[in-house]
């Protein structure tokens, strides 16, 4: 298991998406299991993503829905960013609708209903989500009052399209979010307000009650045209007054789309008027669902969002659009080629005077610095080199490459015996299915959570604004003398010794030779072995002349 920061353990990854691979995790100190989220490290190598990410903090951490998932914590380590959740122990609605094929219009309206809740919800607070699409629903598991199991669509990713959305990253790594999901204003790159988010709302519910989004093509190029200008078709399957809603959310002028709070209502309206059992006055009341969705007056703004480099204003798209981008029509999420905004009027961050340099910086919390004034670092720049500060002090372990598990690449775990699939087809038969039932989430119902009693609570701040304690120098190492051996050869050290040996023995030799009796020893042995040869010899001749 890796440590992330001092307080989680990742253990298996879950799945990966555009802007991250999220892991089944742990939190050290309780073993409770949580959802950690760990960003690409093209975002986390990105200073103005990183900034984001803290600043973004805050409304993260407050936004509380019964349909949102709850982001827990911010963790920063070194470079790598992660997002810390709740685990939602089922399937997102893109792999429910691929295993389980289209939900009914009755299940579809309240599926919805619950997500547009949540919307309503973040809206209020400012948040739009700017990312809706089914992968981004989790279904989990909750107990109704009658002891059934029931589906709660729980939202997630807040924010992250908002945090990805950096220039740099727009510039270098192109990411544009999901073409089959995206606002025909965000493919202009005009700017965007809760609106989008309405209109993702359209295409899910779309999606959720035939089974494919209603702009299709081969290209990104294609889906983006469609997005602009082809009205969506209604299929047959479709009940009049869903069409009705999911026609209103997919205007293409934003500022037609109703508010999340009145499409909430009008799809508990339709729902409770297109089932079999439905009443007279539902019926009757389901039709006449368009007077409960007047367009939105007060969207909730998004400050200076580029969701991506757009089609150029009014311009025509052909003439602005290379066919560059890489688009996979059976994928979740697609990215284009950045460069496709040329249009002068289509700038849509604007909110802040043009120019370069600081005032041009979007991004910036605060104002520029006036001229001349000492360069300190940005506040948030502190900040963030307080939190990297604090993270490095975490004790790491030793986790020898393969079994780290940001080296392998995440896969999903083969549903095991009683999979959330399963428990999920009855009430794809069965669309009366209230998500709002006061229901018990299976996630929370896992001892570990159950034993922590101050689940909801915030965590503490761990981000600080303050400058991180000097850190003590490291002791000054004394420079290595330089070896007779600069240059490492092999052998060389060995080798010298050798030859010293045999100078100091050769040294003593001729010592012992001149001053020692070595030298009278051998010129009597020398006598010795000269007469020793001639009597020898002498012999040698003797027995010759005997033996004639
Ligand atoms: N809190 C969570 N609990 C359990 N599973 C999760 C959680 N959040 C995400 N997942 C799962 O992890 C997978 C990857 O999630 P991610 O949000 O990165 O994917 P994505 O929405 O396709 O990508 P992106 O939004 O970055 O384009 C999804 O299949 C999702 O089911």
């Amino acid at each position: 298991m890796r440590p992330v920061g001092s307080k989680y353990l990742l253990e298996e990854p879950l799945g990966r998406g555009a802007t991250g691979t999220v892991w089944r995790s742990q939190v050290r100190d309780t073993g409770e299991i949580v959802a950690i989220k760990v960003l690409k490290e093209e975002l986390a190598n990105d200073a103005d993503v990183v900034m984001r990410f803290l600043r973004e903090r805050s409304v993260l951490l407050r936004l509380r829905h019964e349909h949102i998932v709850r982001v827990r914590d911010l963790v920063v380590e070194g470079d790598l960013l992660a997002l810390v959740m709740d685990l939602v122990d089922g399937p997102d609605l893109y792999r429910y609708l691929r295993e389980n094929g289209p939900f009914s219009p009755v299940a579809t309206a309240l599926l919805t209903a619950a997500v547009a809740d949540a919307l309503a919800t973040s809206h209020a607070d400012g948040v739009v989500h700017r990312d809706l699409k089914p992968a981004n629903v989790l279904l989990a598991t909750v107990t109704g009052a009658d002891g059934s199991a029931q589906m709660h669509p729980m939202l997630t990713d807040f924010g992250i399209a908002r945090l990805a959305d950096s220039p740099g990253v727009t510039r270098t790594h192109e990411f544009v979010g999901t073409p089959a999901y995206i606002a025909p204003e965000s493919a202009r790159g005009r700017p965007q307000t809760s609106a989008v988010d309405i209109y993702g709302a359209g295409i899910l519910l779309y999606e959720l009650v035939t089974g494919h989004p209603p702009f299709r093509g081969e290209s990104a190029l294609e889906v983006l045209h469609q997005h602009l200008s082809e009205e969506p078709r209604r299929p047959s399957t479709v009940p009049e007054p869903l069409w009705t809603v999911i026609e209103h959310c997919l205007r293409k002028e934003p500022e037609e789309r109703p508010s999340a709070q009145s499409l909430a209502h009008a799809l508990r309206v339709v729902a409770a008027g297109i089932g079999v059992h439905s009443s007279a006055a539902a019926a009757e009341a389901a039709l006449g669902v368009a007077a409960l969705l007047a367009p939105d007056r007060s969207p909730a703004t998004v400050p200076g969002a580029t969701s991506f480099a757009g089609i150029g204003g009014d311009a025509d798209p052909t003439q602005v659009l290379q066919n560059r981008g890489t688009y996979d029509p059976n994928s979740v999420t697609s990215v284009l080629p950045a460069g496709m905004n040329n249009g002068a009027n289509a700038d849509p961050t604007q909110v802040l005077p043009n120019g370069s340099g600081p005032a041009a910086d979007r991004t910036r919390a605060l104002p520029p610095l006036p001229d001349g004034a000492p360069q300190s670092p940005h506040p948030w720049e502190s900040q963030l080199n307080a939190a990297r500060n604090r993270a490095q002090q975490t004790e790491v372990q030793y986790l020898s490459p393969d079994q780290d598990p940001l080296r392998h690449r995440p896969r999903r775990q083969p549903p095991g015996p009683g999979a959330a699939p399963q428990s999920y087809a009855p009430q794809q038969q069965q669309p009366q299915a209230q998500p709002q039932q006061q229901p018990q989430r299976r996630s929370q119902r896992q001892p570990q959570q159950q034993a922590q009693p101050g689940y909801q609570q915030p965590q503490p701040q761990r981000y600080e604004p303050q400058r991180p304690p000097a850190p003590e120098p490291p002791p000054r190492r004394e420079p290595r003398s330089r070896g007779a051996n600069p240059m490492k050869i092999p052998g060389l050290g060995c080798l010298k010794g050798c030859m010293t040996m045999i100078i100091v023995l050769a040294i003593i030799l001729v010592a012992a030779w001149y001053l020692g009796p070595l030298h009278s020893w051998y010129n009597s042995g020398r006598a010795t072995w000269l007469s020793v040869s001639h009597w020898f010899g002498s012999i040698q001749n003797w027995v010759s002349s005997v033996g004639g």
